[in-house]
């Protein structure tokens, strides 16, 4: 008998496909602090839970019977992934289910914010008649730019065509292709801050996009511009956004996610021209049916074994074809990890070359790892093995597998060509032994650098002082370099070098490293 712990109110109805299963057993849980639901959490053989239990490292680790753990939705922030795979454990979502729901409330809340409505309902409530303190704006004409195209952004710009209004975006992760077929502009972020009546935001939170509207993003746009976060608190800096609306440079402005969930006390709270919804987004009784159903299909294959689609850590291949290529998929995810930090501009094409022994095999789980390792690191929704080729192909990327003979020497070898609008970058990598991986060569430029933790990568001119300054600069803000590779086909022509440091390297001496004399570029990889 199985038994599946559900929390946070997930749609009864959704879980059909659990309760018609006659060794599963379904219990509701309520509200729990971590320590009850470490305690409760052993005797369960799977967890359903929305955005409000977290799943901490302390929960997993006391899950002895847990197999898979499923979020009914999108975004798995509440989950602590690194320790479900160190556990074995398999992580689902269900990241279609709500898309739509999220889309509607973002509009919903552009033209609350348009027409003052929450405002005019509560001094109504009031028993105030009062019309003129209530004066809109229309949407139509008007143009919204939107921070994030991949589903939410483009359901949104849809709809909001169709209030005629002039739709422009930022996601330098969408090509051209993509963004023409939705009639909706690609522009700069600073170009979209310029030019936006309304901004909306419709990107996961990441590194990059943390705090990417703060003061100075707020200083380059529009007076009286509206701004609306339908996706993840901490996109937009609040302390920011609050001076933004003192000053009036921004005239309203609506958010259904905050950095602290749940937030019931902000200084956005005694703006008049300030709404709010508590994460709302996906509370659409059809929203959540489709994530419950979509997410309890999911929890049954796996505890039966069979094939899931939306896995959020773990690859789902076919175990024969998994055990021949196994020991590559961790090379070529990185290898992709690492295009995707080396690339500039929109990616339009993939090609994965193998060459030696491993163009024998059934290598296409392979390129799916090169293909998941690139769109990983820019998607909110989970990129996995059965997604990503679909993902690419959605965002306009062509991907090609190829084989070749010449292995350069090594028993096998993965060369990854990418082609943005911008460079055509090639990495290879091969594995020493059964499963050492190595990256071996950057745009045919000869390395031997192990593909994990910080990299620093400094194309450059083959001559002296080069190489020491470099080194002194990262010395002096106390990062040791653990390794160090130099490229070159010719003295005196172009050459790579590649730093496996312990820390990353400031931005601030990346763009001192940039300055030194010969040097062509300066990146820094995580890998
Ligand atoms: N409020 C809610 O209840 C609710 C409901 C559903 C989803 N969400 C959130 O909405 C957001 C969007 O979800 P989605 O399903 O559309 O995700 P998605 O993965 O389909 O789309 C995200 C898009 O953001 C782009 N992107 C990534 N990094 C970027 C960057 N630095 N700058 C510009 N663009 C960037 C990607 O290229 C992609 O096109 C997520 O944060 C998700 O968690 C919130
Ligand atoms: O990531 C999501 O799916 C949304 O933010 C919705 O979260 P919720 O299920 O907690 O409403």
């Amino acid at each position: 008998m199985y038994k599946v712990l559900v929390m946070d109110g997930v749609a009864e109805e959704g879980l059909a496909p659990l309760r018609r299963e006659e060794d599963i057993e379904v219990v509701i849980g309520r509200k729990m602090t971590e320590d009850e639901l470490v305690e409760t959490i052993p005797e369960y053989d799977a967890l359903i839970v929305r955005s409000a239990t977290r799943v901490t490292r302390r929960v997993i680790e006391a899950g002895v019977n847990l197999k898979v753990i499923g979020r009914a939705g999108v975004g798995v922030d509440n989950i602590d992934l690194e320790a479900a795979t160190t556990q074995g454990i398999l992580v689902v979502n269900a990241p279609d289910g709500n898309t739509i729901a999220a889309t509607e409330h973002t509009i919903a809340m552009m033209l609350a914010l348009a027409r003052n409505i929450p405002q005019a309902v509560a001094r109504l409530k009031e028993g105030v008649w009062d019309k003129k303190a209530f004066l809109g704006v229309e949407l139509r004409d008007k143009t919204l730019g939107i921070i994030g195209l991949g589903r939410i952004g483009s359901a949104v710009a849809k709809r909001a065509q169709a209030l005629e209004m002039n739709v422009i975006a930022y996601d330098p992760y969408i090509t051209e292709e993509k963004a023409s077929t939705l009639a909706v502009e690609l522009v700069s972020l600073e170009e979209l801050f310029r030019r936006s009546d309304f901004i909306t935001v419709h990107l996961p939170k990441t590194k990059e996009s943390y705090h990417m509207i703060d003061e100075r993003a707020f200083a380059m746009m529009k007076d009286g511009v509206r701004i609306i976060n339908c996706a993840r608190g901490g996109i937009i800096d609040e302390d920011a956004l609050y001076q933004a609306m003192l000053s009036g440079k921004v005239a309203g402005a609506a958010l259904d996610v905050f950095e602290k969930e749940p937030c019931t006390d902000s200084s956005l709270f005694s703006l008049p021209n300030f709404i709010a919804t508590p994460h709302l987004g996906a509370s659409t009784r059809e929203a959540q049916l489709h994530v419950a159903l979509d997410v309890a299909e999911e929890i049954v294959a796996a505890l039966r074994g069979k094939l899931v689609k939306n896995t959020v850590n773990i690859p789902s291949i076919n175990p024969q074809v998994l055990s021949a290529v196994r020991p590559y998929l961790g090379l070529a995810e990185k290898l992709g990890k690492l295009q995707a930090q080396l690339v500039t501009g929109r990616i339009r094409k993939i090609e994965v070359i193998y060459s030696g022994e491993l163009a024998k095999q059934e290598v296409s789980p392979i390129t799916t790892a090169v293909v998941k390792g690139i769109l990983d690191p820019i998607l909110q929704q989970t990129v996995n093995f059965v997604n990503a080729p679909v993902l690419a192909k959605n965002r306009g990327i062509q991907v090609f597998q190829a084989v070749d003979g010449e292995a350069e020497g090594y028993s096998s070898l993965i060369t990854v060509k990418v082609y943005s609008d911008k460079v055509e970058k090639s990495v290879a990598g091969t594995l020493f032994g059964k499963e050492d991986p190595r990256i071996v060569m950057v745009d045919g430029y000869r390395i031997d650098v192990i593909p994990s933790g910080y990299l620093l990568y400094v194309p450059h001119i083959d001559k002296p002082r080069i190489i020491g300054p470099v080194g002194v600069l990262i010395g002096e803000h106390n990062i040791n370099i653990a390794a160090m590779q130099v490229g070159r086909k010719q003295i005196g022509g172009r050459a790579v070098m590649m730093l496996s440091v312990d820390a990353p390297v400031p931005e601030e001496t990346l763009a001192e490293i940039a300055r030194i004399e010969g040097v062509l570029d300066v990146k820094m990889v995580h890998l």
